[in-house]
């Protein structure tokens, strides 16, 4: 009998639409990437806190991707597709033409971002009805949902959107219509983004309560009256069109989406963590905490039981692992913050010129930049006098609190590359801090975690990943693949194909441990002063604004 490896080769190809970039992988039934590429995105920010997207922009960076994943190799072993995107909020007039979501009337600008923050009267007026749906959302619903910005569109442009609407789709959602022309929804998306119940479906007294009864009056067919668990095979699978357009045969397997926190759950929460002598060997999946770190960092956390965590998302039924709720910690902004930290700094030029002469990221360069510096003490502790509070763009989890800031203290004069390497450290820190704050929310009502699996880009970066180590006191677990959210999205259609019994199987045969960092239990000291220090600067934060706000 042939071993394992002889086994003859199915593929899958994952999708994965991030924030700046598309990406896609040819994977195996191994979950071994075969294949790589990526493409980055157009954004706008029209005005201050509006981000849009374009619908065809992505898609067409999905066919680019694709393409380039599936050259040389036989199509016909390709067995199945999978996508998983950011959470925005895609919108289609009645014939499925984008809509324009601004008020300069862009139809390429069709998209209303995960990380717009313009509904903010409209969150706010959703949060005072206190209804029993928020339970659900860590009981204060996020300006980054889909319910507010809804309703921004038919207060603020009722006659140009609102009226010519045809349909509203979280992105993932809108790539597999776009693939196999069906309309169905992911329960993942629904669930986690707008208050659809796995159990009892749509609430009907929440739309009309929040003046959005026109999805009532016509059975939510604008928003979705099908629903799908993620991994369901759709339609027909692929359509001649969509085959023609991403370079893949005709008719095979669609999964149901992802989002793309969700998929990168999938694609690393799984894995056999036998032989690594980690705390959660032979515990119950629900001791892992699957952490996605991109332009924002979401902590997904997984319990047999519902667990109402005060800030955090969720419960959600089924919206992740099937059978499992999901709790949804989030931080708005991580690799986006540490972009704008270094790129802002008067010594940026002098660091992209030094980084690219050494032909490294410039992240690279700081990583080293710091290990000269640091002497003989540890690099942490560079950060004796210099702190950060994270919230540039609101604290998503768990304060839920979207007036939040951010903050620095111990600034100096000095403009240099040390003192740039130095603010590059304590923001990292800062939001493995913020890790740490949701990690002990989760605790605090009832999860049991011990073992942090991270992914994404930002755990490409050792310091990131040590940081968080070290700040939450928790072994991290990297993935042999370092692209394990592409590994989530194949595991979807690998579903789909009919090739797994269930998600389960798919991640338990298709994720694998890569690498264990573990945590410098001789540095906890040093950090839990740092974390008082974290905690007194979001108190004194909310001590100014009482003081601004007074007569
Ligand atoms: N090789 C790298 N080293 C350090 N940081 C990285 C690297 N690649 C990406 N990043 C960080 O990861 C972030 C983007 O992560 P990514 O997962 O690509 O985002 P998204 O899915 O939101 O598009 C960037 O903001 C950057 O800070
Ligand atoms: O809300 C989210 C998931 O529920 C994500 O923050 C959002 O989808 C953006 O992801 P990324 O930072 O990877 O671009």
């Amino acid at each position: 009998m042939p071993g394992r490896d002889q086994e003859p080769r199915s593929y899958y190809v994952g999708v994965d639409v991030g924030t700046g970039s598309v990406r896609a992988a040819l994977v195996d039934q191994r979950g071994i990437l075969l294949a790589f590429a990526d493409q980055p995105i157009n954004q706008w920010e029209p005005q201050f806190n509006h981000h849009e997207q374009s619908s065809e922009d992505i898609w067409a960076a999905c066919c680019v991707v694709t393409k380039q994943v599936v050259q040389g190799i036989d199509v016909n072993q390709i067995r199945g597709l999978g996508f998983d995107a950011t959470c925005s909020l895609v919108v289609l007039d009645k014939q499925f033409r984008p809509l324009p979501v601004n008020h300069e009337g862009d139809p390429h600008r069709n998209i209303i971002m995960w990380l717009d923050h313009r509904a903010v009267s409209q969150v706010h007026r959703i949060n005072e009805t206190k209804h029993s749906v928020l339970q659900c959302v860590g009981g204060v619903m996020s300006v980054e949902m889909q319910a507010p910005k809804l309703l921004w569109l038919k207060e603020n442009m009722r006659e140009t959107c609102w009226d010519k609407a045809g349909h509203f789709f979280d992105l993932p959602d809108f790539l597999s219509w776009k693939a196999t022309g069906v309309s169905a929804r992911s329960l993942c998306s629904l669930v986690c983004k707008w208050t659809y119940s796995a159990e009892k479906g749509w609430d009907d007294s929440f739309w009309k309560m929040i003046g959005l009864e026109d999805f009532v009056a016509d059975n939510y067919s604008k928003i979705g009256n099908q629903v799908l668990p993620p991994g369901a095979s759709l339609g027909h699978g692929l359509t001649p069109e969509a085959a023609k357009d991403l370079g893949l045969p005709a008719g095979i397997a669609v999964a149901a989406s992802l989002i793309d926190a969700h998929a990168g759950g999938l694609g690393v929460i799984g894995a056999d963590v036998r032989g690594y002598g980690l705390a959660c060997e032979g515990q119950p999946v629900t001791s892992r905490l699957a952490v996605i770190c991109g332009t924002s960092s979401c902590h997904m956390g997984i319990s047999k039981d519902p667990i109402f965590v005060p800030g955090v998302w969720g419960p959600y039924f089924s919206a992740m692992v099937p059978g499992f709720w999901l709790n949804e910690g989030g931080q708005s902004v991580t690799g986006k913050l540490i972009d704008h930290m270094v790129q802002g700094h008067a010594a940026f030029p002098e660091l992209q010129a030094k980084a690219t002469a050494r032909c490294q990221s410039v992240y690279a360069y700081l990583n080293s930049h710091l290990d000269l510096i640091k002497k003989a003490r540890p690099v942490g502790f560079l950060t004796v006098d210099l702190h950060v509070w994270p919230d540039f763009h609101g604290n998503r989890s768990p304060l839920a609190d979207l007036t939040l800031k951010g903050m620095v203290t111990g600034l100096k004069l000095s403009q240099d590359l040390d003192d740039l390497a130095i603010l590059y450290l304590a923001t990292v820190q800062a939001i493995a801090f913020g890790t740490r704050l949701i990690i002990e929310a989760m605790e605090a009502a009832g999860h049991s975690i011990s073992t942090l699996f991270l992914c994404g880009g930002l755990s490409k970066n050792p310091l990131f990943v040590q940081m968080h180590a070290d700040i939450t006191g928790m072994p991290v677990v990297l993935s042999q693949e370092v692209e394990s959210v592409l590994v989530g999205a194949a595991i979807l259609g690998a579903c789909a194909s009919g090739d797994f019994a269930s998600v389960q199987e798919a991640m338990a045969r298709m994720s694998k441990v890569g690498k264990v960092v573990l945590p410098r239990l001789e540095d906890k000291r040093y950090y839990d002063k740092k974390y008082q220090v974290f905690l007194k600067l979001v108190e004194h934060q909310k001590e100014y604004a009482a003081i601004m706000k007074g007569d």
